[in-house]
């Protein structure tokens, strides 16, 4: 579905992706790991058209994403990053319909289908009793909830995530994987919790000093060896007793 064939991208003499080539199938949850600086975000972001690589392409479907029209990507490809924009005087369902810009002609009126899309969107992302708050006065969990219905409002086909977890609690966190788990869509997600990547992705790319260390499935990559490597951390990987899904604990030596 989407191909990163030999992606590089620097900026001054600084190389921040290195030849990077990997695929993502339809309808997998892939989720991209990494120390801090590895590259992470840099390569969403050239996936979403947002930056683009020094060398390399990405195809979508087997045709560069370079010749897609701006709203044909965007009933592509759906994205939540870590910035949240600077929309202040937006309510929160204002903010949600904006979801639906790639659907719309100039001057086309929002419509009964809009706004049901829009309301099931705030239901799915948990901020439905935000919907006439004004955006600039909402926690930091609370935007990221708003971007996320944002996003679902999108109707596109892959949704990028940029550390979706962060800045929610505990319950939200799994909340959020959960919703996104079970949409009939692809997702590829940065993530810094192990343990959800672990638990919630079926692929996981590993990023280290801007190249792709490896990729495989949790069981494949996340080993005892590969935490100390790419991560310096001691590690001891385990299932969890409830959902047999692999577990990861960590410690330094004191
Ligand atoms: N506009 C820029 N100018 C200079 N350096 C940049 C720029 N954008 C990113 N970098 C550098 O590129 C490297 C990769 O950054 P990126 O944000 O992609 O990493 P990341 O893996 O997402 O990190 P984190 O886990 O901290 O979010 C970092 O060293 C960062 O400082």
């Amino acid at each position: 579905m989407l191909q990163v064939k030999d992606i590089s991208f620097s900026i001054m003499d600084k190389q921040i992706l290195q030849n990077l080539t990997f695929s993502i199938d339809q309808g997998k949850f892939v989720g991209i790991i990494g120390p801090n600086g590895s590259g992470k975000s840099t390569m969403l972001k050239i996936i979403y058209r947002h930056l683009k690589q020094t060398s390399g392409v990405v195809t979508l479907y087997e045709k560069d994403i370079v010749y897609f029209a701006q709203k044909k990507l965007a009933q592509e490809i759906s994205v939540v990053s870590q910035d949240t924009p600077v929309l202040f005087d937006f309510t929160v369902k204002d903010l949600v319909m904006m979801g639906r810009t790639p659907y719309k002609k100039w001057l086309d009126n929002d419509n009964h289908e809009d706004f049901a899309i829009v309301e099931e969107s705030m239901r799915l992302a948990n901020v439905l009793h935000l919907e006439n708050r004004s955006f600039g006065q909402l926690s930091g969990g609370e935007k990221k909830r708003v971007m996320l219905a944002r996003a679902l409002a999108q109707q596109a086909k892959i949704l990028v995530l940029d550390e979706p977890t962060n800045h929610l609690d505990i319950e939200h966190q799994y909340q959020l994987m959960d919703l996104v788990k079970d949409l009939p869509i692809t997702i590829v997600a940065a993530l810094h919790d192990l343990n959800l990547a672990a638990a919630y992705c079926d692929e996981l790319l590993v990023m280290k000093d801007a190249a792709l260390y490896m990729k495989g499935t949790p069981e494949q990559v996340l080993t005892e060896e590969t935490l100390k490597q790419v991560f310096h951390m001691q590690a001891g990987v385990t299932k969890n007793p409830f959902t047999k899904k692999l577990h990861l604990f960590f410690y330094t030596r004191s």
